[in-house]
């Protein structure tokens, strides 16, 4: 389908992570594009991918949930150091070369992959864990009392509680 850029600017319209546009006309309501990812790997897959390239090596005996923390504590240090002195940039990353967002993967990856072994090593179920927090969080800030306010829970002073 031919589409034109004007047509890319509605609700629910998507990006995918490979470029295709997925179009959605929900509504008149007018906002930025959404990256969506791919459907895999799956935060299993990275698990058990993760697993094996432990297990090939015979490093267990380092991955002790304490290192994989400092380890992954370490990389949020290099990835910070991407955005370091550049002031604030706009969503997308319009002005970052290529080679800049293929660093920029890479770092956010390593994150990715020592928080997963970190939650396997801890016996936590990442997946089903996000699930429960994130309802935790809709109960926490209903969206019809914080819309629009990035407020901490703490600081909402509702009369009914
Ligand atoms: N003992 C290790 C070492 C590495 N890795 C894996 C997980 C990370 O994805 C990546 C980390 O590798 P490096 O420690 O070499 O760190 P970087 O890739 O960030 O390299 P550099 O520090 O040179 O930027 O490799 C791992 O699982 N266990």
């Amino acid at each position: 389908m031919l589409i034109s850029s004007s047509d890319l600017v509605h609700k629910s319209d998507t990006v995918a992570a490979n470029g295709e546009v997925q179009l959605a006309r929900n509504g008149d309501h007018k906002q930025a594009l959404r990256f969506t990812f791919s459907a895999e790997p799956t935060i299993e897959d990275i698990r058990r991918m993760q697993a094996e390239f432990t297990d090939e090596r015979d490093w267990n005996q380092f991955h002790q949930p304490r290192n994989l923390l400092l380890a992954m504590v370490g990389e949020v240090g290099e990835l910070s150091e991407l955005f370091q002195w550049r002031g604030e940039v706009a969503e997308g990353l319009p002005d970052w070369t290529e080679p800049q967002r293929e660093h920029l993967a890479q770092e956010l990856s390593d994150v990715l992959i020592y928080l997963i072994e970190l939650a396997e090593k801890c016996h936590i179920d990442l997946p089903q864990a996000v699930l429960r927090k994130m309802a935790l969080n809709r109960m926490k800030y209903p969206a019809s009392k914080v819309h629009g306010s990035a407020k901490k829970y703490t600081e909402y002073k509702d009369s009914s509680e």
